[in-house]
């Protein structure tokens, strides 16, 4: 199972790298490994299996956080009621945003990440709604629309395929400054 020693931090050359394009049909190895990716962010939102185990919890989790430079990242995001379900749980491969909004939107707590073991305060002002297209593991090519807080974690984890930290968007002379006209979430 993936652990917080199999994360790695930043600079590690793999976080500031593009990942190479995932082949099809998926080798047994990236096959296992999208599993365990999934299966980490699983854990880490199990209070007892995270306690256990000494995870960070997460909703995306990207290869070249594992130190793996492929486009793959596995997301896991629940709904807010427990008995839904989640918005995203699933593995995507060779991911890319095709559209997007030109209205902002940005987390009002700002953005955490497992590869960053500090806190980066800022607004991380990202599109509010993108367009995607993405393979499932199985080779199936999905277009898919997105916007709120899916939005913001999917741009996360693409950002990751692409050697981009979420840092890299927050205005530095004024990190906590909301441009207007952008939605803030949460
Ligand atoms: C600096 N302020 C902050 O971090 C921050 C501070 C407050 C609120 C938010 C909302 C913040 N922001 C933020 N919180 C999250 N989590 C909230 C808790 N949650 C979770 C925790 C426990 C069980 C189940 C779950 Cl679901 C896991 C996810 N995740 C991300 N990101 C950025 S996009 C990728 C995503 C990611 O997975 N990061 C590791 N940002
Ligand atoms: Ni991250």
């Amino acid at each position: 199972m993936i652990t917080m020693k199999d994360i790695v931090r930043e600079g590690h050359p793999a976080l500031r790298k593009r990942g190479a394009k995932v082949e099809f049909p998926l080798s047994d190895e990236h096959k296992a490994l999208a599993k365990e990716m999934l299966e980490y962010l699983h854990n880490s939102q199990d209070d007892e299996i995270a306690a256990k185990y000494g995870l960070r919890a997460g909703v995306g989790l990207a290869a070249p956080q594992l130190g793996k430079s492929i486009q793959m990242t596995a997301l896991f995001v629940p709904s807010y009621y427990e008995d839904e379900e989640p918005y995203l749980d699933e593995v995507w491969i060779n991911p890319r945003i095709i559209r997007e909004s030109v209205k902002r939107a940005c987390l009002r707590e700002g953005e955490g990440c497992l590869s960053v073991d500090r806190d980066v305060p800022g607004m991380v002002v990202r599109a509010a709604r993108i367009t995607v297209q993405y393979y499932t593991v199985d080779g199936e090519k999905i277009t898919r629309k997105l916007d709120g807080y899916e939005a913001i974690v999917v741009q996360h984890e693409i950002d990751h395929l692409n050697g981009v930290m979420f840092y890299d968007h927050i205005d530095k002379e004024n990190p906590l400054n909301i441009p207007t006209g952008v939605n803030v979430l949460g």
